[in-house]
């Protein structure tokens, strides 16, 4: 639960079972994530459009490492439901996500061709290379650890921010992530860990010796997002 600003008390969406055991492992890293200042800035509508055309930059160029990841979780599936979950996630990654900063940035006269000239942020780097190195290493549930953070928190903090009336400045952003297609995504990706880990590693995962492995994947990427946000602030 989290109360707004408005002292509305909403309910944080469930996405998952397994989701939902690796955020209550790492509660500290993910509130410094889904409540970092540069979400607050988004939704009070303070944080410098500078910093926010800043973070776009590079959050196009980190999109399309993404797209990369999540097409490797189609190389690391293990059955034909997962290649169709990973091969939606890659789709809407490129046809709907990377499409947000694209108009948002050529509303502000960047184009696609300067976006995709932007020269990498060491944090952007850190982050991209060690969810494809998860990938690269490890198998399907490696992988699936370090990519939830990332579409999982987006999910949560766009129903948070959607849902405490923000200012108009950002709300473009926000609703993206709010959306029905976007919540529906964090359910299906919920639904691709719950039933990887249980195909995978049984009914009692959390008792196995990969389970504290994963944990750490997912504590490591959330991690890098809050370093990620961090860098933005500093645009
Ligand atoms: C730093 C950073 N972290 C997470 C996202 C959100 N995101 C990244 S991949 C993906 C899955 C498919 O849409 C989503 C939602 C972002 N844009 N930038």
């Amino acid at each position: 639960m989290n109360e707004t600003s408005h002292g509305t008390v909403i309910s944080t969406p469930c996405y998952g079972h397994y989701f939902d055991q690796w955020r209550a492992a790492c509660t500290v890293p993910w509130q410094a994530y889904t409540q970092h200042d540069f979400v607050t800035g988004l939704a009070d509508g303070r944080l410098p459009r500078a910093a926010f055309l800043h973070y776009l930059r590079q959050d196009y160029i980190f999109l399309t490492h993404f797209s990369r990841a999540w097409a490797l979780a189609i190389v690391k599936s293990d059955n034909l439901e997962e290649m169709k979950a990973a091969s939606a996630t890659v789709h809407a990654l490129i046809h709907d996500e990377m499409q947000l900063h694209v108009r948002i940035c050529a509303a502000e006269g960047i184009s696609e061709q300067e976006l995709s000239t932007t020269r990498e942020a060491p944090q952007n780097i850190a982050y991209t290379r060690y969810v494809l190195e998860a990938g690269y290493s490890g198998d399907f549930l490696d992988l699936l650890a370090a990519l939830a953070p990332c579409v999982m928190g987006y999910g949560e903090i766009g129903a948070r921010l959607a849902a405490s009336k923000p200012a108009a400045d950002y709300g473009d952003w926000i609703n993206t992530y709010a959306s029905d297609e976007y919540q529906a995504l964090c359910r299906d990706v919920g639904l691709l860990i719950d039933n990887a880990i249980t195909t995978q590693l049984g009914t009692t995962a959390e008792a196995t010796p990969r389970w504290h492995a994963l944990c750490d994947r997912f504590r490591t990427a959330t991690e890098l997002e809050v370093a990620f946000w961090q860098m933005g602030l500093k645009g």
